[in-house]
């Protein structure tokens, strides 16, 4: 399945529209080519309207936000919901301040089709945890304990959510599915999260709303394959990321049905 997955949305090429931070240009840029799509970093509010036309997936990510880009983030995620194109929010580092927490939710009212954060992030939104607060852009929790917060996110706003960490977690609101691959290293490079993200949205562009929970699952397990294979033949942060990109473009069907860990849970 995930192999299908990856040379569907590599034949179709999808053109990804990322308005995204400055620290994950580069490697989000990159994660989307080598996995098989095409990226595309745009977010002048005057171009928002044709970009968001011409794009087959959005992916929006709040990490080094300001005034300016959350309102050409408002007129994409408005435009992509009225052209009913995918849309995938990254809310990074909710909770950490007020104007950030405040403009992730008014996004998320938009609509997305998914949303990926960590366990912090994910909590924040819900606004439903007597937890200690989000670091920053790190996460301060668990995906265990953000799961009853992933669930009324996806049920109110009707969309995925999906949290990461050491096993992601998935979910509509009912189902809920877990990604075991991946691996601790992938935490210190930064953007990690932020391009997983990305490659979301990659899926979410081949497959209808009704199958995002499955895209969302294939991209968080292909990346952190990817992650995998990446680690067997780095010595740190800086050779993994690298290592990284060239695992993804050289992801094979044997590599792929062997490796991906996917499983339902509850
Ligand atoms: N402890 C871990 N073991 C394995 N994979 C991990 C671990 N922590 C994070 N990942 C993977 O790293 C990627 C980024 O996730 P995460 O670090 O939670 O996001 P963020 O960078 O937004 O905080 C995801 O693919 C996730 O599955
Ligand atoms: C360090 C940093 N600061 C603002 S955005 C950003 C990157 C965060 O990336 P990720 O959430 O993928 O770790
Ligand atoms: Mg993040």
């Amino acid at each position: 399945m995930a192999w299908e997955a990856l040379a569907k949305m590599r034949d179709a090429n999808p053109l990804v529209q990322c308005i995204t931070n400055f620290v994950s240009m580069d490697f989000m840029a990159n994660t989307l080519l080598a996995a098989g799509a095409s990226p595309a970093m745009a977010h002048a509010i005057d171009e928002i309207d044709e970009f968001v036309a011409i794009a087959d997936a959005l992916c929006i990510n709040a990490g080094t936000l300001s005034p300016e880009w959350l309102a050409s983030m408002k007129a994409a995620g408005a435009r992509a919901r009225q052209l009913n194109k995918p849309w995938v929010l990254d809310p990074v580092a909710a909770g950490a301040t007020s104007f950030r927490t405040s403009a992730c939710i008014e996004l998320l009212a938009l609509g997305p089709s998914i949303v990926r954060g960590n366990a912090s992030e994910i909590l924040a939104l819900s606004r439903a945890s007597n937890l200690p607060p989000t670091k920053g852009v790190d996460s301060a929790h668990d995906p265990s304990q953000a799961l009853g917060a992933a669930k009324s996110l996806a049920e109110k706003y009707h969309c995925v959510v999906a949290v990461s960490g050491a096993v992601d977690l998935v979910t509509d609101g009912t189902r809920v599915v877990s990604v075991s691959n991946g691996v601790p290293m992938l935490q210190k490079i930064t953007a990690s999260g932020c391009s997983v993200t990305a490659l979301i949205a990659a899926f979410a562009a081949v497959y209808p709303r009704e199958q995002h929970l499955e895209a969302c699952a294939f991209a968080l397990a292909l990346f952190g394959l990817a992650g995998e294979i990446g680690m067997s033949k780095a010595s740190g942060p800086a050779s993994l990321r690298l290592q990284l990109i060239d695992a993804l473009h050289g992801l094979d069907q044997a590599t792929v049905s062997s490796g991906v860990k996917i499983s339902e849970a509850s």
